[in-house]
């Protein structure tokens, strides 16, 4: 119902508006009966567990689901907490990197069942949904380069946040489900969209209709994800899995914040966007660095790219 209403409003000017509108505000805002305030409210009432960012002098910030007793599932609480999040992320204007990880070995294993089974009507059902679709749309849209780092297992919901990342890190023993069919259930918080932009339609297909188990390797292969990490376990005096994706990231987030942050905006609007809408986004950014401090450096440094 959602994506349909915004299928149909899809004239450039209206994509290239929900863009722009990517700094702050909400995805669905324009869709009738979406009052965020409320479904806020009424998430409020599953608590447990929480999310938690850490901003770094780096540039790079550390997003955490943290809810270990319950393999880091999503309550309703913590669904609020991913939502505030995102909007201080938004407000971050010296970031360049985004790190999202799992509390305690494991990434996260979707909705708190409890929290789900409580609101298995289908109106609350849309509520959640609509307000997860916002919120991931959002973390995917951030100025940010960001990477999920998958250690242990990323199951339904879980599997579907990993894909509101621009790149996705497994350690070696880790698994990513999308465990819906076996709910009777598919995706709801934009995790087919996405796949599908990620792996392609056949394997989105494959990976949806079989909630084929995915690991490392199949992940490499099917270009879900883009690096394999030893467990921690596994190796000695090369860092935590933490580390290891920092490292990771640290080559695409290297270099003055409004460069990394205006490479990631074109790219955003390249993947969103319709080509002219693309193209006219694309000049806008291109205007925002051209003769910017960078810039002049560069040209004065008479840099050699050898
Ligand atoms: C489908 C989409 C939907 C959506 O909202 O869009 C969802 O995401 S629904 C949730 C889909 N996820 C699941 O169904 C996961 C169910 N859990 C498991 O399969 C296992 O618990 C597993 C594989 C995550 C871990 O297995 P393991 O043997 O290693 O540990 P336990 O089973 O003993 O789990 C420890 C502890 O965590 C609780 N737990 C795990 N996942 C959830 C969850 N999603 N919601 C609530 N609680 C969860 C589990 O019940 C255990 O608690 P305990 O009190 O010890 O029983």
């Amino acid at each position: 119902m959602v994506l349909c209403a915004l299928r149909s409003s899809s004239c450039c000017g209206v994509w290239s508006r929900l863009l722009q509108r990517q700094a702050r505000g909400c995805v669905h805002s324009s869709v009738h009966s979406f009052n965020q305030d409320g479904i806020r409210e009424k998430l409020q009432v599953f608590p447990g567990g929480s999310v938690d960012l850490l901003k770094q002098d780096s540039g790079v910030a550390v997003l955490t689901i943290n809810n270990p007793s319950r393999m880091n599932a999503f309550s309703g609480s913590m669904m609020v907490d991913l939502e505030e999040r995102v909007t201080q992320l938004e407000n971050w204007a010296d970031g360049k990197g985004l790190i999202v990880q799992g509390a305690a070995g494991t990434f996260c294993s979707g909705s708190d069942l409890n929290a789900v089974r409580a609101i298995s009507n289908p109106q609350d059902g849309m509520k959640m949904c609509m307000f997860m679709q916002d919120a991931l749309t959002r973390l995917l849209r951030l100025p940010l380069v960001s990477v999920a780092l998958v250690e242990g297992k990323a199951l339904g919901g879980g599997a579907e946040l990993l894909t509101a990342c621009d790149f996705r890190l497994m350690t070696s023993g880790s698994l990513i489900q999308f465990v819906h069919k076996h709910m009777g259930l598919v995706p709801g918080w934009g995790g087919a969209a996405r796949l599908v932009r990620i792996v392609g339609s056949q394997n989105a297909l494959k990976l949806l209709g079989g909630a084929v188990k995915v690991d490392s390797k199949l992940g490499c292969d099917i270009g879900l994800t883009d690096g394999v990490l030893e467990d921690d376990q596994e190796v000695t005096g090369v860092g935590t899995s933490l580390q290891r994706a920092e490292s990771w990231l640290s080559r695409y987030v290297e270099g003055p914040a409004p460069v990394i942050r205006a490479a990631k905006r074109v790219v955003l609007s390249g993947r969103e966007l319709p080509l002219t809408e693309a193209l006219r986004m694309e000049k806008d950014v291109f205007g925002t660095v051209w003769g910017a401090p960078a810039n002049l450096q560069a040209l004065a440094s008479k840099s050699k790219h050898r």
